[in-house]
């Protein structure tokens, strides 16, 4: 298999200058409502540049050749801008963290108004099919006219996941994101489902941004449905080629950034020619703090495409410790050597 070439953002254009990027970032930690990813305070660093402001937040335990993409992502954010929108508002899902059954009302309460779509988190370790089943029909229940997706972060093995996908078919799912490891595991737990008559969509999440050929998928017809992010495909622009290469149904999704980061998914969200689904971008309502005033939440299920402007205020309060400050810089630095 061919790796398949795919532009990078800073090609043919100079990379802006380390110096200007470190003399321009802001470190917060920002607390987190419900427990995500195991993570009760989420760190990111926002960036300054001539075109507006980018995030940069890969999750601490990633080394730099991952983080590299999401300083790309940032970096095109902030000195290059976003491409032309083709729409100004984005239908999203609510997310709901694997949380009890008697949670979902309160973390669904968290979303204004109206809820159209709902992505629940299920196959979360040391729980049981059982505690999924239970979550599922719970936001079944609360949320009665939400078209529902699970999302299993690869939490499942083959067998795991037949068994939860067949026990899971009364929900109509929309799709099942990443149930297993593997495009070659998405491509075989996708035939298995069919030969059982079992139709749910199968959605590629971990294989596009954590891969190092993110059209594998695509060209093995290991999934439906690919989850894209801006920052871990290295911007807006690479993210949209990967699409368009992939020929693919798209969702785009955050990676639990700020609203600053919202706003660069919803850049690329904006520019998809098409978004048959709800898109994971609501992810702030998760949160107890956000850089911006006005945050970028779902209104009746729709986020509005508008710039957002840290609040210096808020930045200073949310601040992290000198000693975070320092390993984040140094962390920018080793994720800039690997641009260069
Ligand atoms: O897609 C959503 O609804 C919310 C975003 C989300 O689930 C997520 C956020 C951070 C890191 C990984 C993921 C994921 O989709 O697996
Ligand atoms: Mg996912």
């Amino acid at each position: 298999m061919t790796m398949v070439e795919l532009p990078a953002v800073f090609e043919g254009k100079e990379l802006p200058d380390l110096g200007e990027i470190l003399e321009n970032v802001r470190v917060v930690s920002l607390p987190m409502r419900v427990k995500f990813r195991g993570v009760t305070f989420r760190e990111t660093a926002l960036i300054q540049g001539p075109a507006g402001w980018g995030e940069f937040a890969p999750f601490l335990e990633y080394g730099p050749a991952e983080a590299s993409a999401w300083l790309a992502g940032a970096l095109e954010a902030a000195w290059l801008g976003y491409p032309e929108p083709l729409r100004d508002s984005i239908a999203l899902n609510a997310t709901v963290p694997a949380v009890a059954p008697e949670q979902v009302e309160q973390v669904l309460s968290n979303y204004r108004g109206e809820i159209r779509e709902v992505k629940i988190k299920v196959a979360e370790a040391g729980q049981t099919l059982e505690d999924d089943v239970a979550r599922v029909a719970a936001v079944a229940a609360a949320a009665p006219d939400a078209r529902l997706k699970i999302d299993a972060n690869q939490g499942w093995n083959h067998e795991q996941a037949l068994e939860a996908l067949t026990r899971l078919e009364e929900f109509d799912l929309l799709y099942a994101e990443q149930p297993v490891a593997s495009v070659e595991g998405l491509a075989r737990l996708r035939e298995a489902l069919r030969q059982r008559g079992i139709s749910t969509p199968i959605a590629a999440d971990e294989s596009v941004r954590k891969a190092e050929d993110p059209l594998r998928v695509a060209e093995l017809g290991a999934a439906d449905v690919l989850i894209v992010k801006a920052a871990p495909l290295g911007g807006v622009r690479r993210a949209l080629a990967i699409v368009e290469k992939s020929g693919l149904p798209a969702v785009v999704s955050s990676a639990l950034e700020s609203s600053v980061g919202i706003r660069t998914g919803a850049a690329l969200a904006a520019s998809l020619p098409e978004l048959p689904f709800g898109c994971g971008l609501g992810t702030v309502s998760l949160m107890k703090a956000d850089t911006v005033q006005d945050s970028l939440v779902a209104e009746n299920g729709y986020l509005p495409l508008r710039d957002v402007t840290p609040d210096s205020v808020l930045l200073e309060n949310l601040a992290v410790s000198a000693e975070r400050l320092h390993w984040w810089r140094e962390r920018i630095k080793k994720a800039y050597e690997q641009l260069k």
